[in-house]
């Protein structure tokens, strides 16, 4: 497999989209970013190793009467009939743009999202690579459900150990996202535990492997990043494309697109091939356009493609 690279695509960018000029992070490297949080995980393991502690009852007893609450919750606002999702990435930093703004209170961000009509909510755990925190986690959680019951908020961190997917349901969140790039094999492990849990399981994925793997582990919802995480961040924009021969027939795995996502005409070729909807972060937040964006993009319906095709638009 080689990924469909066009450097034309390198320089894309809306004149829509605010652009939040600071210095580039280069640095980031994916191995150190893993290698970091094993060495936080350590501990965490350590303060929850107690098998009567609530994280280890979570992960070892099958619950008898399981809630489908957030499955049922997920499904509904990610796929929306004839037209597109649209998802916020809440963070204040980005390992791989220039992404810098500041806000203290991660709840009272979605709270505007919500007002602005976003479908659903990613919150961050990993301070190191987005700026998130455990503070900011729980902020997001309350408010969305206390605003909006019916959107989920999915819980993004560096996740390995199914004790972290454990964290998130005990924090109610709603799904939590796990990077097939990250945990190789270990994924169907950590899809599982989620189905035990009843944790909806949001898998990340960059190629066509990464999404038989998923797909093969039993994934219900695959986010299909553009940068490549493990590949140097590397930016591929017609990569959603590649994948779709992976996907199993019967349209039952609900689809989302990532990465440098800002803008309308992108977004709509995204619909009328098929995928559910976009998580945007740098195109939202901070943007002071921002609601007028996720308007136009739930306004783009399906079997609308107007002039557009892979051609002209990338
Ligand atoms: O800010 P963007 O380009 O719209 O991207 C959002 C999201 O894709 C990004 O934050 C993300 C999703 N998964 C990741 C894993 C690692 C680093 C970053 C990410």
């Amino acid at each position: 497999f080689s990924p469909q690279h066009n450097s034309a695509t390198q320089t894309f960018r809306s004149t829509r989209s605010t652009r939040l000029l600071s210095t580039r992070n280069n640095d980031y490297s994916l191995f150190e970013t893993v290698r970091r949080k094993e060495a936080q995980l350590e501990q965490f393991r350590m303060q929850h190793k107690d098998p009567q502690d609530e994280l280890q009852m979570l992960l070892g007893y099958f619950d008898a009467e399981p809630d489908f609450g957030s499955a049922t919750k997920l499904a509904s606002a990610l796929r929306r009939p004839g037209r597109l999702s649209v998802g916020v990435d809440i963070k204040r930093r980005s390992p791989t743009s220039s992404l810098r703004v500041d806000f203290n209170d991660a709840g009272g961000v979605a709270d505007s999202f919500i007002d602005s009509g976003i479908d659903f909510v990613v919150a961050n755990a990993d301070y190191e690579s987005y700026g998130g925190d455990t503070t900011d986690i729980e902020q997001a959680v309350a408010s969305v459900h206390k605003s909006s019951p019916d959107t989920p908020v999915i819980f993004k961190d560096i996740i390995i150990d199914p004790l972290q997917l454990a964290l998130a349901k005990q924090l109610k969140f709603d799904a939590a996202l796990v990077m097939a790039c990250v945990v190789g094999k270990d994924l169907t492990d950590l899809l599982d535990t989620g189905t035990l849990i009843n944790l909806p399981i949001i898998v990340e994925c960059h190629t066509p492997e990464e999404v038989a793997l998923a797909v093969e582990g039993g994934a219900g919802t695959i986010l299909l990043n553009r940068v490549d995480r493990f590949g140097g961040n590397e930016f591929h924009a017609t990569q959603p494309f590649a994948i779709r021969d992976e996907l199993p027939p019967g349209n039952v795995v609900t689809t989302l697109v990532t990465g440098k996502v800002f803008d309308t005409l992108e977004s709509n070729l995204f619909l009328q091939e098929g995928f559910d909807g976009v998580l945007i972060g740098e195109g939202l937040v901070g943007n002071p356009s921002a609601s007028s964006l996720i308007k136009e993009l739930h306004d783009l319906k399906l079997d609308d493609e107007g002039e557009i095709n892979r051609g002209n638009v990338f």
